[in-house]
């Protein structure tokens, strides 16, 4: 298979915290999804936005589509554009008076791919991809529900085709039921199209249920590799306590 992400031997310390990632290394296939587990504070968030190119890594090295990333060369405009983010608060990305249409349609307008009325009929077909109705182009943000939004959100990311997908923790903030939705929207893009996720979350479960190779994160390094259907044989004492804390719920 081809890698669309290989990250070697990735550092990353904060003044007030040394090493919150720790000589990281991970492999993502083209079409494949990854889950990236761990409790709160163990770097996951550190890692992704790495990977997004929001941060700058200390040491190590980020291959996407088989070259090296440097986001100061002149790359990183295709780079924003090929990998996508979702974050967990849907909230946070919209101001509550934006039209649904307009923060759709932003990306396709600003990377110049499509005119206005192509963009809006794009958009449109987006919606019903996530199962909202096309009306949702001509409501405000502050109409929607939580996980309403978060689907918008997804629309957006996976409309204009990413190479990538990194989710960190999209569907933490949502009830159970907006997150089935989601996970039924990440399960058929999988399915469809051969785009790679990285999919972040402390749930180990959820991981399970979205991902085929699951990396587990402790204290800012992996220590564990698995494949999500091989999970009962893990080694490792603390997948093993991920994987018990599932069962016991
Ligand atoms: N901007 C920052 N400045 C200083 N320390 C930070 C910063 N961001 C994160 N940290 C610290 O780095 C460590 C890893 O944080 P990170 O947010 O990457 O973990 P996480 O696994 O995503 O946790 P959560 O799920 O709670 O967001 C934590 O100890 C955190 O307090």
């Amino acid at each position: 298979m081809d890698a669309t992400l290989q990250i070697n031997n990735l550092s990353k310390s904060y003044k007030e915290k040394n090493k919150a990632v720790k000589n990281v290394s991970l492999r993502v296939e083209r079409g494949e999804a990854v889950g990236l587990v761990g409790e709160s504070g163990c770097g996951k968030s550190t890692l992704a936005r790495i990977i997004c190119g929001l941060l700058k890594q200390d040491e190590g090295e980020i291959i996407f589509q088989d070259k090296p990333i440097n986001l100061k060369a002149d790359r990183h405009k295709e780079y924003y554009r090929k990998v996508q983010m979702v974050f967990q608060n849907p909230l946070a990305v919209f101001s509550p008076h934006m039209r649904i249409g307009k923060f759709l349609m932003e990306p396709f307008l600003n990377f110049r791919l499509m005119n206005k009325k192509e963009a809006w009929e794009h958009c449109s077909s987006l919606l019903k991809w996530v199962s909202l109705p096309e009306e949702m182009m001509h409501r405000y943000a502050n109409e929607l529900s939580g996980g309403q939004l978060q689907r918008v959100v997804l629309a957006r990311a996976i409309g204009i085709k990413p190479a990538l997908l990194v989710c960190d923790e999209a569907t933490s903030s949502l009830d159970v039921t907006a997150q089935h939705d989601i996970v039924k929207v990440l399960m058929n893009l999988k399915a469809q199209q051969s785009m790679s996720i990285v999919f972040i979350t402390h749930d180990l479960a959820l991981a399970q249920q979205v991902c085929q190779k699951i990396y587990v994160m402790k204290d800012g390094e992996i220590v564990e590799t698995i494949q999500s259907h091989r999970l009962q044989e893990a080694k490792n004492d603390y997948t093993k306590s991920l994987i018990k804390a599932v069962f016991t719920l």
